[in-house]
């Protein structure tokens, strides 16, 4: 069953002599618990694919369907509650808010969207528990490591339930072995959780650990590739791949 699906998603900055097409009628579906990286290289339209499917941008033509809704024409308002409800995010700066526990900032955007704040903690304290940090639910962004705060952040994008998490980059700003950690850890949001994982990266490492790898250029895809036995070992091969489309 698709999760995503875009036809002839199209996406055009600007106008006249200057436009920018970031996206260039991209077909794109994702199967419900799928992980799927997109790569290419940079300005191929990656983050601008991701927040389209994200309901954080429109697309200039073409459609999007998510979960068998379709999103390109929805009102601010119905498109607003559907991300709350479907999407969570995750991104390269894990934007924990400094002051709050781990526990406090994974459960905030529940507890903004009116679960009482202790059913919203018992949720996040669920999810951080299943990432290894249930000893660690009262520290302070501070007194983490970035893998530990990255780990929190995605326990924050599904602490209300999403059936689709969208990753920018989020292993950007981690060391190699805390980046594959949260390779692993997307890996199993999918597997184990059933959640749909679409993330963008740079890193043949990372995307190594996807069921499919995306390739986009121009913003158009140019290439997919799907990985049998997804880890690490696939590495080399993705590098090599994304180096013959030209990163
Ligand atoms: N708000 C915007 N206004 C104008 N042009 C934009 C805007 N956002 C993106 N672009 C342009 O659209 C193209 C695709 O950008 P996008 O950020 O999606 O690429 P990317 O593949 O994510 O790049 P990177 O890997 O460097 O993050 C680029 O040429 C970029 O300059």
């Amino acid at each position: 069953m698709s999760i995503i699906s875009t036809q002839n998603l199209t996406k055009i900055f600007g106008s006249g002599p200057t436009a920018v097409t970031a996206l260039d009628h991209v077909n794109l579906t994702v199967n419900a618990g799928e992980f799927v990286s997109i790569m290419g290289p940079s300005g191929c339209g990656k983050s601008t694919l991701l927040h389209l499917i994200g309901g954080l941008d429109r697309p200039t033509s073409g459609s999007i369907t998510l979960d068998g809704i379709s999103i390109a024409n929805m009102n601010d308002d119905r498109l607003t509650e559907l991300r709350r409800r479907k999407i969570g995010f995750v991104f390269q700066f894990f934007n924990l808010i400094p002051v709050l526990t781990a526990v406090e900032n994974a459960a905030l955007p529940i507890t903004l969207d009116g679960v009482k704040p202790l059913s919203a903690q018992k949720q996040a304290s669920q999810w951080l528990a299943r990432f290894g940090l249930a000893d660690r639910s009262s520290s302070r962004p501070d007194q983490l490591s970035g893998g530990q705060q990255q780990r929190v952040a995605i326990a924050r994008a599904l602490a209300a339930e999403p059936t689709l998490i969208l990753a920018d980059e989020p292993t950007g700003n981690l060391d190699t072995r805390s980046g594959e950690e949260i390779a692993r850890l997307m890996r199993e949001v999918a597997k184990k959780y059933g959640r749909t994982v679409v993330m963008v990266t740079h890193d043949p490492r990372i995307a190594a650990y996807s069921d499919r790898i995306v390739f986009l250029k121009d913003g158009k895809i140019v290439d997919e590739t799907t990985l049998s036995r997804p880890n690490s070992e696939n590495a080399a091969a993705v590098a090599q791949k994304i180096h013959s489309i030209g990163d």
